[in-house]
């Protein structure tokens, strides 16, 4: 599914947000947005995804005008891994990773012996079988992340926005993430603060700085040294890493 968003501003008060940012992702590609905290990157994936309204600007999944949809029609296709992941309410691992279904379902059915196994194999590819009957509050910060995961795995979506989706992992699950991400072969649009990983995940990759795009491209044309020492306001030396073979960053204040 192709994802369209074009000339999209946010403004908070007086303060432009996003200004007039444009982002594209082709089908099955996996594209990164990255910048310095503050940048933008979060309001500009709600605005995507339905969570605020931005004051102009258009968002089209294939021909599907995503700001003029309902939010159930635009969940069908739509998954969403954000960054905070608290809520009040107590739910079991298996009871949370259900709610992805709800898209799916006419208004009061109940789940169908389709959607528990749909369920179970989301708890399997994020590895959370054995949680499935643990409460979900009492979970660490990157078990819940998983969860949410696990969640928008089952929600079957043909897109999927992650806004810096290893926030809270450690190294094993961080990758584990991505590549279960990678592995389904669909869409995705990704706000990653690792720029070891964009380069390993990404296909393209969108460098935002005060709420514009500040260059986009390839991972490898993107992250010249002089393109991270403008964006992050740091000194940066580009090498290509002996094991990985791929670009590699060496940073200093
Ligand atoms: N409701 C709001 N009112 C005022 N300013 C806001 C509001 N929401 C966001 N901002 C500001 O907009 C700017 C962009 O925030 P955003 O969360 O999109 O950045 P980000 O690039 O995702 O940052 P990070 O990497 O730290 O997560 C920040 O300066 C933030 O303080």
């Amino acid at each position: 599914m192709d994802l369209t968003a074009e000339k999209l501003q946010v403004k908070r008060g007086r303060k432009e947000i996003i200004k007039n940012m444009s982002v594209f992702v082709k089908d099955k590609q996996f594209v990164g947005l990255v910048g310095p905290n503050g940048c933008g990157k979060s309001t500009l994936l709600k605005s995507i995804y339905k969570s605020l309204v931005p004051q102009n600007g258009s968002v089209f999944l294939d021909d599907l005008n995503v700001l003029k949809s309902s939010a159930k029609k635009v969940s069908r296709h739509l998954g969403v891994v954000g960054q905070f992941n608290e809520m009040n309410f107590d739910l079991t691992v298996e009871q949370m990773v259900l709610l992805g279904r709800t898209p799916h379902k006419k208004l009061l059915e109940s789940d169908q012996p389709d959607d528990y196994k749909i369920v179970e194999e989301a708890l399997r590819k994020t590895q959370l079988l054995e949680y499935k009957t643990r409460s979900y509050l009492s979970l660490s910060g990157g078990e819940k992340q998983r969860v949410i995961l696990a969640r928008a795995i089952a929600q079957q979506p043909d897109l999927m926005i992650l806004d810096e989706p290893t926030n809270h992992l450690d190294i094993r699950h961080q990758i584990e993430i991505l590549s279960c991400v990678k592995q389904f072969g669909i869409s995705v649009l990704a706000a990653l603060h690792d720029l070891d990983l964009a380069v390993a995940y990404c296909d393209y990759l969108y460098a935002v700085k005060g709420g514009e795009v500040y260059a986009h491209g390839k991972p490898e044309e993107v992250l010249t040294s002089e393109l991270i020492e403008e964006l992050y306001e740091i000194k940066c030396q580009t090498y290509v890493n002996p094991v990985t073979n791929r670009l590699g960053f060496a940073y200093e204040l």
